[in-house]
């Protein structure tokens, strides 16, 4: 099943700079390893913002919801999720 993914990173200002960058360390190394997996095969910035657009591609809903709460940037993330389905006009 295919997800569209819009997640806004919102880091407070008093979280010490190192602590910030360890965690930021982590969110690229697990994002890294969903995408050789296949399981995250779009992830693009937002120009402008410290946002992204991703597209998981997972099992179910509860896998997703898995996958989400594991990024170690989670805590400081809004998520919404928008579920996709093949358009009928769709070539793909
Ligand atoms: O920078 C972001 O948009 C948050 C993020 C998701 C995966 C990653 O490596 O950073």
């Amino acid at each position: 099943m295919l997800y569209l993914v819009h997640m806004i990173v919102d880091i407070p200002a008093s979280l010490p700079a190192e602590e910030a960058a360890r965690i930021k360390a982590e969110e690229k190394a697990y994002s890294q390893a969903l995408q050789k997996s296949g399981k995250w095969p779009h992830l693009w910035r937002v120009v402008g913002e410290y946002a992204n657009y991703s597209v998981f591609d997972v099992a179910s809903n509860d896998e997703l919801h898995d996958t989400l709460s594991k990024l170690p940037l989670f805590p400081f993330m809004k998520i919404t999720v928008t579920p996709l389905a093949k358009h009928p006009s769709s070539i793909l």
